[in-house]
């Protein structure tokens, strides 16, 4: 049986095989906008993404996530936390059941319908996996999404939802830009972190976008028809993928904003 989300393989139980997941740096956390402590340091973030290097998208029996090529620096983050440039490797998402829940990270214990991961490597090292391990290997910039008027910009990505319902599917997924999912304002938040699955390494610089996106109702209903489970299955509404949030353990959390 492999990890999941369910009372017999979910985040309660990861710790069996993967012993980090009590680790001391251990991803989401509940953010406490009073405990953040504002850095006037922090830069502002510098996302620039080239559509050009989306790939295709994907129904990993985890999430949905949208593949980009790494080969070239033209999809990537500099400034904000981190030092160097990070190249765009995928985006995916988490979310809940209904719309009270499903973010991974949770503001003074507010919990959003749903939360976006963009995730970036450090290309001083030679490759995604090279650096998923390190503890400056990646950089993840989550976003959270809010109940409000339907967004244009996850219209492209739902219609291709038909296409890779069970896990395993992919479809090719051309030109779209992953700033157009970005909110206007780029405040955010900053900790180190983990992965927020197995194998839950202690590679992450978290960034967390202070302002949420929009999506419909109708939207996240959309993302509620994906399912966990592969062609031919038991049809397992892929729902609720998210980890509740862990330990601080005596970290600081950064804010870029006052
Ligand atoms: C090597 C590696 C494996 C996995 C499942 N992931 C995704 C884990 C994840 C999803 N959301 C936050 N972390 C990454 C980023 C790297
Ligand atoms: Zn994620």
């Amino acid at each position: 049986m492999s990890w999941g989300y369910k009372p017999n393989n979910g985040p309660q139980k990861w710790v069996e095989n993967f012993p980090i997941a009590d680790g001391v740096r251990q991803s989401p956390i509940d953010i406490v906008p009073g405990q953040a402590s504002y850095d006037a340091g922090l830069k502002p973030l510098n996302l620039k993404y080239d559509p050009s290097t989306c790939l295709d998208i994907l129904n990993n029996g985890h999430s949905v996530q949208v593949t980009f090529a790494d080969d070239t620096d033209s999809s990537r983050l500099t400034d904000g936390p981190i030092s160097g440039l990070y190249r765009l490797k995928q985006f995916h998402f988490h979310w809940g059941a209904s719309d009270d829940k499903g973010s991974e990270h949770t503001v003074a214990g507010t919990k959003y319908p749903a939360e976006l991961h963009l995730v970036h490597w450090n290309t001083k090292y030679a490759s995604f996996s090279e650096a998923a391990s390190k503890p400056d290997g990646l950089a993840v910039v989550g976003v959270f999404l809010k109940i409000g008027g339907e967004n244009p910009n996850l219209q492209k990505l739902l219609k291709a939802f038909d296409t890779i319902k069970s896990k395993g599917k992919q479809t090719s997924f051309a030109n779209f830009d992953p700033s157009t999912l970005l909110p206007g304002c780029l405040d955010y938040w900053t900790y180190d972190g983990s992965l927020t699955t197995p194998p839950l390494y202690e590679s992450v610089t978290w960034i967390v976008c202070k302002e949420p996106i929009t999506a419909s109702s109708a939207q996240m209903a959309k993302f509620r028809t994906l399912l966990f489970s592969a062609d031919g299955a038991a049809p397992d509404c892929m729902v609720n993928n998210y980890r509740p949030p862990q330990p601080l353990k005596g970290r600081a959390v950064r804010a870029s904003f006052k």
